[in-house]
């Protein structure tokens, strides 16, 4: 694997207002990234460091090899804004192609470019309509498509499913997910959970600093694992119950009907033993995570 993006001691000061705070991180081609944080956090100032629209008051960055903005990355790096628009009066593949000849393609290379990433978004049959005849989730794919021209290495998107619907939402995460061998993602969103499932590396920011913590963690190779269970209703003495059970060590309610529970590991899978808990104490589960969910890692790893 090769590393894609690195960055130490990124700082970014506006006047006096701290936007980053000495960020350090290294990011490697693959699975997509998540970059998440609350409003204010630093997240659009590290995305336009990365595509060289302002430069660090303090710290370095590489991406592949370059400085951000150099002439070297054109083609290598796309980011696509929240707020991207299709113009209404133009053909998709016109658009598209319009792009493509903007990046030096030919005429005849721009338009088999334009239906080749829109065969990569899933809407190559929709090639000759325009951008108001379509939903709002196929217009944000063909957004997507437009930051595939030219086989970039890395693509940036800033709030890919802000204001979609859950299933346009799930569309565009597929998409990407989908994508993954195409370029290397970095999906920024103020929503935790909503990245969870699709990235395995998470960059955290909150008021200009950085934690990273990777998705699908910790219960390999050690003695201990974690699991955590989402219950549907209340029941009564959860925790005292779940702790009853051999195996486990401890166990906290992280938020109302969800238990982080710390087992040790034996020859019999524990995710086997709490679901069988479940069913002999008669509580209906809601959802079964091996491991920490992202949230809890984030704000709630002290607990246990
Ligand atoms: N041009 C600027 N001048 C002064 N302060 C700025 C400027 N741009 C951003 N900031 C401040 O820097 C901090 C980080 O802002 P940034 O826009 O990077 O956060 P964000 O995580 O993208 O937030 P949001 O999710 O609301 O878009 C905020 O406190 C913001 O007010």
């Amino acid at each position: 694997m090769s590393t894609l993006i690195h960055a130490t001691g990124l700082t970014k000061l506006y006047g006096n207002k701290l936007a980053l705070d000495q960020v350090s991180f290294e990011i490697q081609q693959g699975a997509p990234v998540a970059l998440v944080g609350p409003n204010g956090a630093g997240k659009t100032t590290l995305f336009s460091l990365l595509c060289g629209y302002i430069l660090p008051t303090k710290g370095t960055l590489n991406i592949i090899g370059h400085n951000p903005g150099s002439s070297d990355l054109f083609g290598k790096l796309s980011a696509l804004p929240q707020d991207a628009q299709l113009d209404p009066r133009f053909s998709i593949a016109h658009q598209l192609a319009f792009y493509g000849q903007l990046q030096g393609l030919s005429n005849k290379q721009s338009q088999a470019e334009a239906i080749r990433v829109l065969e990569l978004v899933g809407l190559a049959d929709v090639a000759k309509q325009r951008s108001d005849d379509l939903s709002h989730g196929m217009r944000k794919r063909v957004t997507i498509g437009q930051a595939l021209i030219g086989k970039p290495q890395i693509v940036m998107l800033d709030e890919a499913t802000a204001g979609l619907d859950p299933i346009h939402a799930r569309e565009v995460r597929e998409v990407v997910a989908n994508l993954s061998s195409e370029a290397t993602f970095i999906l920024s969103s103020h929503d935790l959970t909503e990245l969870e499932r699709l990235c395995s590396h998470v960059l955290h920011l909150d008021k200009g600093k950085l934690t990273e913590h990777p998705t699908h963690s910790d219960n390999n190779e050690l003695e201990f694992g974690f699991i955590t269970l989402l219950l549907s209703e209340h029941y009564p003495d959860v925790e005292a119950k779940i702790h009853a059970l051999a195996q486990v060590s401890k166990v906290y309610m992280s938020q109302a009907k969800e238990y982080v529970i710390e087992y040790q590991k034996t020859a019999t899978p524990f995710d086997i033993v709490i679901l069988q808990h479940c069913y002999q104490q008669g509580w209906r589960y809601r959802q079964l995570v091996n491991g920490h969910t992202l949230e809890n890692q984030i704000f709630k790893q002290e607990q246990v």
